[in-house]
């Protein structure tokens, strides 16, 4: 437990630092005699490697004057008991191992002459840190920096340009907080992988190119891991939800959110129950009458369909300040409202500080006829599946249609219409004949980038332009779905009308299953050796077993240890380490399997060798781990089971 307790400081903050090398030690300047004086941290060398080759070459750090009395340094004389006699703890006295080309990373500022101040060394620190890591967090003092950059507007990054609250229509525009983020470079995490690796370098209608797709998805789960912003003045919790965040504009002086009659706002917020995400849909200044008026939410509930926006739970609560109706939907992160993906203009563009909205070109918002059809096709089968349950969707509308991934659309809002309408009931048939109508105005509005396309005096001229940009079949369509065409008119006969494109859309739909199977195989060893190196992670080094020489030199333990060094610290005959990914996977998956392939493990010194199989060493994996979770007292312990 003790490893776990707080710094004893005031500032439990701890600054991170890129760890010290050999070079470090090497090329570290001569202390000043102040220094000298003070407190002196011990050689990280003697903590990991029992030894440092510079002690008496210029290393500035402490070195106890016997390694039996340093508590992490391996001993020289350990017990050998349960080892072979050829296995002496010596063996771990390895030598330190130094790269044959050291580099010098050169720095703008030169060093100075002599007796560097702490300051001088800390600065070189972080001008190494920054030229290792481009991206990470930003240091004590860039706060001020990228405050000033975004008061500057020097940083600007346009998937987060609706929260700058200097634009004109700024979300928060009421509290006006400054969200200075760095752009996460997501080829990272996932590298561009080279071409001859990829199995799918083209892209397919519904997913995109391998590296594409692992953008997409570093994405969402960049999406899904924002933190909330501050000062929005939001309620902390909300019958279990908490972390909201606002998914569109909140701020006083902007034109307020309407879904119908009522005032609307959507936020993302975090479920406490079961820790998932849902997007949930306010309607200020609700008033339940009759708490049936739900019973249309757990009818919703039941519909499931990969185009409908799942409908997880409603309630009313008093946290906002108000009498609010709140309805909970599954969260799909970076969605996009048809509205915003195809109809939206292009944002005003700033020259020579006169502000002017630029044209979009012709045909620039046009959707691609494959696309539109496609849209027509799920939308078609979202309505069959609602209108086979005897609901009505209610709001087909370019701003509740959101666009989920690549090309895949899904109905939101569901169900709201039916608690806010429960006390002016309607017949479901006619409700389902005006979800054509919406559904033929939503046609017209994409093939024409107007949402009013359909209405009055724009019809004709829509009727030329789509005739103009899309093949006939799409005029029938969008003219079967807004014409009133007698009580029979239903979904189904649509379906048979679209009934090739319908065939086209499920071929495309099996074949991104099968890139889909292709990726996932692909990724399939990730998690069971991610477990490996969490459990390799668990044993080795154990800093409370340091001092006890019979945990990590003995037995089990030292068979694991060596099996590490072989995988990963191998070094070639010029002793240049061997960076061998391949190698890398190719043992841990062979220990997974348990093998019963041999390999020989060698000592640190050379000295001695062990031969064993993959199954042996997998057994000595399992029997360190079982005694570590045996020994485990924290509540965590129950979840040990979950590594295997
Ligand atoms: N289930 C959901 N998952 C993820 N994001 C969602 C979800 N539902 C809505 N959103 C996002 O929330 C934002 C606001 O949604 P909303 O339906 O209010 O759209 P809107 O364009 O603001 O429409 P309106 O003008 O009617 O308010 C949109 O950007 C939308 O993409």
């Amino acid at each position: 437990m003790a490893f776990f307790t707080r710094p004893q400081s005031a500032n439990a903050a701890i600054k991170i630092v890129r760890p010290a090398t050999v070079e470090d030690d090497q090329f570290k300047p001569a202390p000043t005699a102040a220094k000298k004086d003070s407190v002196q941290r011990q050689c990280r060398n003697i903590m990991i490697y029992g030894s440092c080759k510079f002690e008496n070459k210029g290393c500035v750090y402490y070195h106890p004057p016997a390694p039996d009395a340093v508590p992490f340094a391996p001993r020289a004389e350990s017990p050998t008991k349960g080892l072979s006699p050829t296995l002496s703890a010596k063996a771990v006295n390895a030598p330190v191992f130094v790269p044959k080309l050291p580099v010098r990373i050169e720095t703008s500022t030169p060093p100075p002459e002599s007796s560097p101040s702490p300051e001088y060394h800390d600065e070189q620190q972080q001008q190494h840190q920054e030229m290792y890591d481009e991206y990470a967090y930003p240091a004590p003092g860039a706060d001020d920096q990228m405050q000033e950059m975004s008061s500057n507007n020097f940083y600007s990054d346009p998937s987060y340009d609706t929260y700058d609250p200097t634009t004109e229509n700024p979300y928060f525009a009421a509290q006006a907080p400054v969200f200075v983020r760095q752009p996460l470079n997501y080829h990272l995490y996932s590298s561009v992988i080279p071409p001859s690796f990829v199995s799918s370098a083209t892209d397919t209608h519904f997913i995109p190119t391998s590296t594409d797709l692992r953008t997409l998805l570093q994405g969402y789960s960049e999406d899904l891991r924002a933190a909330a912003p501050q000062g929005l003045n939001l309620p902390e919790e909300l019958q279990g939800y908490h972390t909201l965040i606002p998914l569109e504009n909140i701020g006083g002086s902007t034109e307020r959110r309407k879904f119908g009659n009522w005032h609307s706002t959507v936020y993302r917020a975090t479920n406490s129950l079961d820790g998932t995400t849902y997007c949930l849909r306010r309607i200020e200044n609700y008033r339940l009458n009759h708490q049936a008026a739900f019973s249309a939410i757990e009818t919703w509930q039941n519909i499931r369909h990969p185009g409908v926006v799942a409908v997880h739970e409603a309630f009313t609560t008093h946290a906002f300040g108000d009498s609010s109706l709140v309805v909970a939907y599954a969260y799909h992160p970076k969605a996009q409202t048809l509205f915003d993906a195809h109809l939206k203009l292009t944002p005003p563009v700033y020259q020579h500080g006169a502000r002017y909205q630029p044209q979009a070109p012709p045909g620039q918002t046009q959707v691609p006829e494959r696309t539109l059809w496609s849209y027509i096709v799920q939308l078609a089968a979202a309505i069959k599946r609602v209108h086979d349950a005897g609901q009505a969707l209610r709001m087909i509308d370019v701003t509740k249609v959101l666009v989920t991934s690549k090309n895949r659309l899904r109905v939101s809002s569901c169900g709201i219409v039916d608690v806010l309408m429960y006390d002016s009931p309607q017949d479901a048939h006619q409700l389902q004949q005006e979800d054509l109508t919406m559904f033929g105005r939503l046609v017209f509005a994409l093939c024409t980038g107007n949402v009013m396309a359909s209405s009055g005096g724009n019809f004709q001229k829509s009727l030329e332009v789509m005739g103009r940009l899309y093949s006939p079949e799409i005029k029938t369509v969008a003219l079967f779905l807004v014409n009133k065409g007698g009580p029979h008119k239903n979904i189904g006969h649509l379906l048979e009308i679209i009934s090739s494109r319908v065939a086209t859309e499920m071929s495309d739909a099996l074949s991104s299953t099968d890139v889909l199977e292709n990726e996932l195989m692909g990724e399939l060893e990730n998690a069971r050796l991610v477990r490996l190196l969490c459990k390799f992670g668990f044993i080795n080094e154990r800093p409370e077993f340091a001092r006890e020489p019979r945990w990590s030199e003995t037995g089990d333990r030292y068979i694991v240890k060596l099996f590490r060094d072989y995988v990963f610290h191998q070094i070639d005959e010029n002793g240049n380490p061997v960076l061998n990914l391949s190698h890398v996977l190719t043992c841990l998956s062979k220990l997974d399997a348990g093998t019963d392939e041999r390999i020989m493990l060698i000592a640190r010194d050379e000295q001695s060798c062990l031969v064993v199989s993959y199954k042996d060493i997998k057994s000595c994996v399992e029997s360190a781990f079982g005694e570590l979770a045996r020994a485990s007292t924290s509540s965590n312990s129950a979840n040990a089971g979950g590594y295997r």
